[in-house]
């Protein structure tokens, strides 16, 4: 199994179809139905909003440091098993606020199962960016009592209409607090986000990114520049960013000498973890080991960590 970073993961993303009936059943939250088959129906996307429509639809039943403790317990089982040494995750404050949860809950469940994995994991906050900046200036407040708990900042959900200019100071007061910065960028918006997010927001890391192959000199400054990029081929074909894996620009980033890494993104919903990103990239792309091993080496080489650690890691991957 190649040992990898997984630095695109949403928390949220993780539910299963069995865990989510189990949790509604433990809090006594109503759903649609509780057929797992019907329920694993709906997984069936047209788009970015779409996918997201259902995600937050079953999210409230989240509501105990219990149920955020198994949920993440539950990822970090499968992400071991899929050869994750290093998860830096991702998770929506906003949406729990918004369901009546309070962020002690969310944290100390999440902290809780990080700290009972073997896993090395660290935590970055996401805005939501159709709630505005106006709200995420407002979690990132109520957030701070918490601020040993994550490294980072990011930017996700609804992309298109929502650029990143208008995040500049909330970006900039996650910077002053010594924060990572992160955001989602060319997903579905086009390079112009990616920019921005860059010089506007001053963001370390790229998540998705595969619409700036659309720009040679964007192309160009982020490979001078090395800027990693968290692509999720998976999650690109479930929401029909690219119509089938074999058109996916993974490969001819790799050419072009970009610092991509593979990530699972929201593997309940997008058919698969991690490792099955890179089956899927070896069978249907024609990814070879070698790229696969730069792959993974990238990934550490993007993480929020010393570089003693990357180097610790990366060594496994050639041992
Ligand atoms: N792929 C994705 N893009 C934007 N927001 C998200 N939230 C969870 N998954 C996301
Ligand atoms: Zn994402």
């Amino acid at each position: 199994m190649l040992p990898t970073a997984e630095l695109h993961i949403h928390i949220e993303g993780t539910l299963e179809p069995e865990m989510l009936v189990e949790l509604a059943a433990r809090n006594g939250v109503g759903l649609p139905t509780s057929d797992l088959d019907e329920l694993r129906a709906k997984y069936d996307f047209t788009d970015l909003q779409s996918f997201l429509d259902l995600y937050y639809a079953n999210l409230p039943v989240l509501r105990t440091d219990q149920d955020f403790y198994d949920l993440t317990s539950a990822y970090l089982a499968r992400a071991e098993r899929a050869g994750v040494r290093r998860a830096e995750i991702f998770f929506d404050p906003q949406v729990h606020l918004n369901n009546d949860v309070p962020l002690g809950a969310v944290f100390e469940g999440i902290g809780g199962a990080l700290r009972d994995s073997p896993i090395s994991t660290d935590l970055i906050l996401c805005f939501l960016r159709d709630l505005g900046p106006d709200a995420a200036a407002e979690t990132l407040r109520k957030a701070m009592p918490y601020r040993e708990r994550f490294i980072g900042v990011g930017l996700d959900s609804a992309e298109v209409g929502h650029p990143p200019a208008p995040f500049a100071e909330v970006y900039q007061r996650a910077a002053a607090e010594g924060l990572h910065r992160v955001a989602h960028a060319g997903e579905e918006g086009g390079p112009d986000y990616v920019r921005d997010a860059l010089d506007v927001l001053g963001v370390e890391r790229i998540d998705h990114g595969i619409r700036a192959m659309e720009d040679p000199e964007l192309v160009a400054r982020l490979r001078d520049e090395q800027i990693p990029l968290t692509v999720c081929p998976l999650s690109n074909v479930a929401l029909r960013t690219v119509d089938k894996l074999s058109d996916h620009v993974l490969p001819a980033m790799l050419d072009e000498g970009l610092a991509v890494c593979v990530n699972s993104d929201d593997p309940a919903y997008f058919g698969g973890y991690v490792d099955d990103n890179f089956a899927a990239l070896r069978s249907e792309l024609g990814i070879t080991e070698e790229q696969l091993a730069t792959l993974a080496r990238n990934s550490f080489d993007a993480c929020f960590v010393d570089d003693e650690r990357k180097s610790a890691w990366k060594a496994e991957i050639d041992g």
